[in-house]
């Protein structure tokens, strides 16, 4: 397949590099050091899976400059989301799949106003990942899946295309016949995890063993699920507790792609994650107080430092 990962940071530096590692024809766009380390020394990942080195790779900041692709694999943090989903209209030929692997649920509505919906997969991703330095992306853990899907639930020739290709990377992968239910189910984890370890600077194992902080990620969590079910995506009313258990599952020592912004002094992604379960319940009639709490004090820091 020929694929073009636009964005390469933690997800797309290393889902892309995986792709290439299993024979793809994969294009990366960069900017900035990353771009510069990129076409120096092509990219790197450091992953307890097996590193990867590509010692040269199509690397630009310009997409109109690639042929086009069979995929666009997009990782870009979502307030880049716009910007970054015009610059790919080159890229794409009739049949060619947008998937964005980012985080909320905001993202496709932009993709398929930019791109137009028949271009536009849904899709999750579960990995952690960062830009360690540039050029060099750094796993931690094991988990490293993908799971994409068409928006009306068919089983398509281009999802099990892709689905192939991630065989060959070795990467986990799987096709969800109910993709827009499967992005929610991973956002109402996603805002409760993203949400209290980056208020408490804290990772998972605290958080989930103190009774008060419990319940609040519970109630965080639950607010997610009231402002699902009111737009009509159709969640368990307990869900919440099937996360919570969820939870009780992972590492002590696991914590969210934003708390490692927070830590690092990047911008966050607080506005399209709790902020968005806010803007959302205040059109539905839900109460959302547990993230508006995380929305306004997270508002401190949502910017970076500068
Ligand atoms: N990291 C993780 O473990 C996980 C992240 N996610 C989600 O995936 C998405 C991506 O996150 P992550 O990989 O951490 O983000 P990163 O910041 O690591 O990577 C994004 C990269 O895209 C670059 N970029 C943005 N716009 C453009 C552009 N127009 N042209 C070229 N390059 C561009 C950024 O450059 P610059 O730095 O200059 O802005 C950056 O290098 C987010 O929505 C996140 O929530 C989901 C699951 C896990
Ligand atoms: C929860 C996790 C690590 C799963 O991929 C994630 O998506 C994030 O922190 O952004």
């Amino acid at each position: 397949m020929r694929i073009a990962v636009m964005g390469t940071g933690g997800v797309g530096g290393y889902f892309g590099a995986r792709l290439a590692e299993g024979g793809h024809d994969v294009a990366f766009v960069a900017r900035g050091a990353q771009l510069a380390a990129l076409r120096a020394n092509g990219l790197r990942v450091e992953s307890p899976m097996g590193d990867v080195h590509l010692p040269e790779v199509e690397a630009t900041d310009d997409p109109g400059t690639l042929d086009p692709v069979d995929l666009v694999l997009f990782g870009v943090k979502l307030w880049d989301t716009e910007a970054a989903a015009g610059q790919i209209r080159p890229l794409l030929r009739a049949d060619t799949a947008v998937v964005s692997f980012q985080n909320g649920v905001v993202k496709d509505d932009i993709l398929r106003r930019v791109l137009g919906p028949e271009h536009v997969l849904g899709g999750v991703c579960y990995i952690a990942a960062t830009i360690a330095e540039p050029g060099v992306i750094r796993h931690s853990g094991n988990m490293q899946k993908l799971v994409f899907g068409e928006y009306d639930g068919s089983q398509s020739a281009r999802t099990a295309r892709f689905r192939e290709a991630c065989a060959d990377g070795k990467i986990d992968a799987e096709v969800s016949d109910r993709i827009e239910r499967t992005i929610w189910e991973k956002f109402v984890f996603l805002v409760g995890l993203s949400g209290t370890t980056s208020l408490t600077r804290s990772p998972i194992g605290p958080i989930r063993a103190i009774d008060r902080s419990r319940a609040f990620l519970r109630d965080v969590m639950d607010e997610v699920v009231r402002v699902a079910r009111a737009q009509g995506v159709p969640l368990p009313e307990d869900y919440a507790d099937d996360r919570l258990a969820f939870v009780d599952t992972v590492p002590d020592t696991m914590t969210s792609s934003m708390h490692h912004d927070l830590e690092r002094g990047n911008r966050l992604e607080v506005p399209w994650l709790s902020g968005d379960v806010v803007d959302r319940g205040r059109a539905l009639g839900v109460p959302t107080p547990a993230n508006r709490a995380i929305a306004d004090l997270l508002a401190v820091h949502a910017e970076g430092r500068k």
